[in-house]
């Protein structure tokens, strides 16, 4: 039963996902410590989670108060405050040497029997545990933006990944009401693999005048029914999560994972998408 071997979930990077990841922890009745580098990012995550709370509330999606699930999450810039967790969920930048810096310090804080996770887009769960001394113990659990409504969680299994901790990662992911599946450590992994050429595509075709981005994005939902368009997907995942993503396989894979001329200048403008404001579309 996972309630027995875990309680206190800890969650590194108080971004986008690591304070979805808080918040379905929390909400689940886990224990959580949420951790950023500053204060300002750990109190940006915080409000972020009241936010969802309080519009889950409202659609009556909730079966306790925010409150009392807001109670369970404490916030830090201090990693040694992991060191009673028995998951550590990662969600800081898409970089290895970040997320090799973070695991690195995670086994230097931890218990023994600390499962260590990463929510890394594309990034090898093989290479980010390459360094350190237990490197069986390390798992991707993928969850999909937005966090508290999307149903999938991706299970990707490194190569010194025990049959035990990939169970152990299915069970949190279920207990979390998700359902997941499960993917070998290859560049993207199921879905980005497949997700990113599609996004680039649809960045080049607005950029050579194919259509509007608008006609783009209704021409995909409305063709293929997927529920967002490539321009839209992409502003909500943000555009440098796309560019790290794409760049990420374009290494390993070759040519047809280049990214698309526009997303890069995006990105250089400082125009990340919804969290910015602005990416291919405007937000308020
Ligand atoms: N955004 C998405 O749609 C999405 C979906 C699935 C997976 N992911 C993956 O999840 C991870 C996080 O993405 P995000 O969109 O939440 O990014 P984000 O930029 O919103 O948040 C990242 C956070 O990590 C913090 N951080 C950076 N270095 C840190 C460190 N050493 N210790 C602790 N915190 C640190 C940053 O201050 C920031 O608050 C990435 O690996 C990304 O590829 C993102």
């Amino acid at each position: 039963m996972v309630r027995d071997q875990i309680d206190r979930i800890g969650v590194v990077g108080a971004g986008t996902m690591g304070s979805g990841i808080a918040q379905v922890a929390a909400t689940h009745g886990y224990d959580v410590v949420l951790r950023d580098i500053e204060q300002e990012f750990v109190e940006n995550g915080f409000d972020t989670i009241d936010d969802s709370l309080g519009r889950l509330e409202n659609r009556d999606a909730l079966e306790e108060d925010p409150e009392r699930i807001r109670d369970r999450i404490d916030g830090t810039t201090a990693i040694d405050e992991l060191a009673d967790c028995d998951l550590v969920v990662e969600a800081a930048l898409e970089e290895m040497d970040v997320k090799r810096e973070i695991f690195a310090d995670l086994e230097r804080a931890c218990g023994e029997d600390v499962v260590l996770a990463t929510n890394t887009s594309t990034l090898s769960i093989t290479s980010i545990a390459s360094d350190l001394e237990r490197p069986e113990r390390v798992i991707g659990l993928h969850f999909m933006n937005p966090v508290p409504i999307m149903e999938g969680v991706e299970v990707v299994v490194g190569e010194k990944t025990t049959d035990d901790v990939t169970k152990l990662a299915h069970e949190i992911a279920e207990d979390l009401e998700k359902t997941t599946w499960e993917s070998d450590d290859k560049p993207g992994f199921v879905t980005n693999r497949i997700l990113m050429p599609w996004i680039n595509e649809g960045i080049r075709a607005y950029d050579e005048g194919v259509a509007t981005k608008e006609d783009i994005d209704a021409g995909m939902e409305l063709g293929t029914n997927v529920p967002m368009g490539p321009l839209t997907l992409a502003d909500h995942i943000g555009l440098d999560i796309c560019l790290h993503a794409s760049e990420t396989l374009h290494e390993e894979l070759g040519d047809r994972y280049k990214p698309a001329y526009l997303l890069k200048r995006k990105v250089e403008a400082g125009d990340l998408g919804k969290k910015t404001g602005e990416g291919f579309y405007e937000y308020d």
